[in-house]
């Protein structure tokens, strides 16, 4: 399966322009047809893959392009408006036209500012992701959400900005540290409880082998992942419902990113945060204490976080407060009602709030 290159279609209704999403190996051939008839390329890369970075800059410059490197912090270091405007700059000062294309290379933190960038840079130019981390091909690359972190909070300033392609070269797993491939797996658990519950199976089979590139599984996981991403995403672009699904997890897990000064791994919030909605779910009335537990079950085995700091509720609370999902003074969740039933919990009671933070809390 690996060794075969896999097409999955994001978008093209709706009036969004189609795009895909390219899994296999050796796809930067690829790459030259994606940028099409651009004169200048703009490689954006974290610190972390600079080899990567001038590579991919050296092949396209052979190809004739102009071809520029822009390297940027490694991580969330990399998602500041400072990051931001030192890659405007760049693009400035190399006269980088409308025809012009980013190429986004990284993890999720490179893949969202490079298409940050991208939507901003004379009011939206083309871009082309190439996710390096299991998370940022499951999920940060596809889907157009870009953005940038602010003192106040988690990807508070951001475009709906989808890429030409992207290009999922599983042969960069393999540098990947086991932290940040792990770190994936809770995009991936995310999208098996909201829509896939395949992907908790195949998990659930082989937890080890899940942990790593090399497992039986990751291309399938990945794969599947991908689908549930596409499918969500061409039906809602813009997040103004079904969307919000995604966001499984995620309402507590950006409050304790912030929490943390952005060095908590997103993925291992995320994990955290999926516990949390899922003792939401249960106090609520709404989830089987089965689906709960699994919850625990299937993020333990892989070596992913359940807890966090028992002091640090009224903290987290403020910070849940300016979640994007939030109407007003009214927060909202997503939540299960069963497995495979996303759906949303509006306004609940700060004591069953504060029952499930309880729960997680160590
Ligand atoms: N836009 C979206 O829809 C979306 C979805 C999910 C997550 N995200 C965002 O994605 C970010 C998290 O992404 P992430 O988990 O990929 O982390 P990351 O981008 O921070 O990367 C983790 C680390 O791995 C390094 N790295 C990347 N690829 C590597 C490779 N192949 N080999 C060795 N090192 C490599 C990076 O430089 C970084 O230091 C968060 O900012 C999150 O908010 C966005
Ligand atoms: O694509 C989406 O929509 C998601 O919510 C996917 C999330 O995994 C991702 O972390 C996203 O960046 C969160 O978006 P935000 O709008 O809550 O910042
Ligand atoms: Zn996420």
């Amino acid at each position: 399966m690996s060794e075969q290159v896999t097409r999955i279609q994001v978008g093209g209704t709706a009036g969004t322009d189609p795009y895909e999403v390219l899994v296999g190996r050796q796809l930067l051939g690829e790459l030259g047809t994606l940028v099409g008839n651009a004169k200048r390329v703009a490689v954006i890369h974290p610190e972390a893959l600079a080899e990567t970075g001038e590579a991919l800059r050296a092949d396209l410059a052979e190809q004739g392009f102009e071809a520029v490197a822009i390297q940027v912090p490694n991580a969330e270091e990399a998602k500041t408006a400072e990051v931001a405007a030192y890659c405007w700059k760049a693009l400035g000062q190399s006269n980088f036209t409308r025809s012009d294309v980013i190429v986004g290379v990284g993890g999720g933190a490179t893949t969202d500012l490079a298409g940050f960038v991208a939507a901003t840079w004379l009011r939206g130019v083309r871009w082309v992701a190439v996710p390096t981390t299991v998370l940022a091909m499951v999920d940060a690359a596809v889907g157009g959400k870009t953005g940038i972190n602010t003192a106040e909070g988690k990807n508070l300033v951001g475009s709906f900005h989808p890429p030409t392609g992207v290009l999922c070269d599983l042969a960069a797993l393999d540098s990947l540290p086991v932290n940040d491939y792990v770190s994936g797996l809770a995009e991936i658990i995310k999208a098996g409880f909201i829509a896939d519950p395949k992907i908790l199976e195949l998990i659930e089979a082989d937890p080890e082998g899940a942990r790593s590139p090399a497992g039986a599984h990751a291309a399938e996981l990945i794969e599947r992942s991908i689908r549930v991403k596409a499918e969500v995403v061409s039906g809602d672009l813009k997040e103004a419902g079904r969307r919000e699904i995604l966001n499984y997890g995620h309402t507590l897990a950006h409050a304790i990113e912030k929490n943390e000064r952005y060095k908590w791994r997103h993925g291992a919030a995320v994990s955290v945060g999926m516990h949390f909605a899922a003792e939401l779910g249960r106090l609520a009335g709404r989830l089987d204490d089965a689906t709960a537990d699994r919850h625990r079950s299937v993020l333990a085995s892989v070596g992913l976080p359940l807890s966090y700091r028992h002091d640090q509720w009224p903290k987290l609370l403020e910070t849940m407060k300016v979640d994007k999902k939030s109407r007003g003074d009214l927060l909202r969740f997503i939540v299960l009602d069963g497995l495979g039933k996303p759906t949303v919990l509006e306004g609940p009671d700060p004591a069953v709030l504060l029952a499930a933070y309880g729960e997680v809390a160590q």
